[in-house]
């Protein structure tokens, strides 16, 4: 039914214009019967056909749809982060776009919605999403969780908050959330808590993001054409001390060093990794236990070894920040600084 025009004088309250670029994931995923919440295919339903499934979206803004990949969030690469990153850009700077939503696997939402709070200059809010449970299946999550991340994405209190990961009726920051789980629909968790939570199609917010993001961040998505590459090491017990020597011939510019507890090095592993610093990478030790913050000259000697530590960022938020603060200088301690900063 269409809305009545208002009358002369009336103030007009127009719904905001939001576009959802949609990339794959189980939120466009489909299983042979209603009963495959866990075995089914990732990627196959177009963004327009699932704009479609949840009309009740119109209710709160108009909607468009963008196709720009449909893949499984885990072949996210560089070259795809960005191409998504400059095209929210992109819609970002047009006045006819309020806000900019995009349907995301979430194996890596956390990775490439990070990248996108750390180097996106727009106030207008981004908000990421996806499901746990194909669209096919009983009890789907994604319906409820793209509408909940329209009325986020259309709320004037979204606005300046930096990226937004919307899933299971909560608001996390970008910097905090990560998937904690590899089948619930209760998955994701920020170490800090949600900002906000989602009720009966208003957002509550409860705090903000203390860390710079956005406007506030020294990354500008449209001045980055390639991202430094950095690798990832993840420790555990009986490490071939090989391993980091090899990693270190890749070709990249910094080495994560995953770390067991507060990111300590296997006394067998101490002189390989030292090794790796004297190749030129820079040497980042972070912690594989998922939270707390490394201790600098903690369990290892860091000023002695020229290595630097990730401060509270998981190895895979370490290996981006590093990446985006290679961009900007190659000193060990300017880029520490920059991973305390964000
Ligand atoms: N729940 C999901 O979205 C996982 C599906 C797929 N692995 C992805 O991340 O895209």
């Amino acid at each position: 039914q269409e809305a009545a025009a208002p009358a002369a004088g009336q103030a007009t309250t127009a719904k905001p214009n939001i576009v959802i670029i949609g990339t794959g994931g189980t939120i466009a995923g489909a299983g042979a019967s209603t009963v495959n919440t866990g075995d089914y295919d990732s990627a196959k339903v177009a963004v327009d056909k699932i704009i479609a499934a949840v009309p009740e979206m119109k209710q709160v803004a108009n909607i468009r749809g963008e196709q720009i990949f449909q893949i499984g969030s885990e072949s996210y690469n560089d070259e795809r982060m960005l191409k998504l990153a400059k095209r929210i850009s992109e819609l970002a700077k047009q006045p006819d776009v309020d806000a900019v939503m995009v349907t995301h696997g979430t194996d890596t939402i956390e990775e490439t919605s990070y990248l996108l709070n750390l180097t996106l200059k727009t106030d207008k809010p981004v908000v990421i999403i996806g499901a746990m449970r194909p669209g096919t299946a009983l009890s789907a999550d994604g319906p409820l969780n793209l509408y909940n991340a329209a009325v986020v994405a259309a709320s004037k209190e979204a606005k300046g908050k930096g990226v937004l990961v919307v899933m299971n009726d909560e608001i996390h920051s970008a910097r905090d959330v990560t998937k904690s789980n590899a089948l619930k629909v209760e998955t994701f968790r920020s170490l800090y808590g949600p900002l906000g939570v989602v009720v009966e199609s208003k957002p509550y917010f409860y705090r903000l993001p203390a860390r710079p993001h956005t406007m506030a961040t020294e990354f500008d998505i449209d001045q980055i054409t390639a991202l430094p590459k950095v690798d990832v090491f993840y420790a555990h017990t009986s490490m071939d001390p090989k391993i980091l020597g090899a990693i270190a011939d890749l070709g990249g510019k910094a080495l994560i060093y995953g770390g067991t507890g507060n990111a300590s090095v296997a006394d067998y592993m101490e002189d390989p990794l030292k090794e790796v610093r004297k190749k030129g990478l820079i040497v980042v030790r972070a912690t594989r236990t998922g939270s707390g913050q490394v201790v600098r000259n903690g369990e290892e000697k860091d000023d002695e070894n020229d290595w630097i530590v990730a401060a509270d960022q998981t190895p895979q938020k370490a290996r981006l920040l590093t990446s985006l603060a290679l961009t900007k200088t190659q000193d060990p301690k300017a880029i520490e600084a920059i991973l305390y900063k964000y």
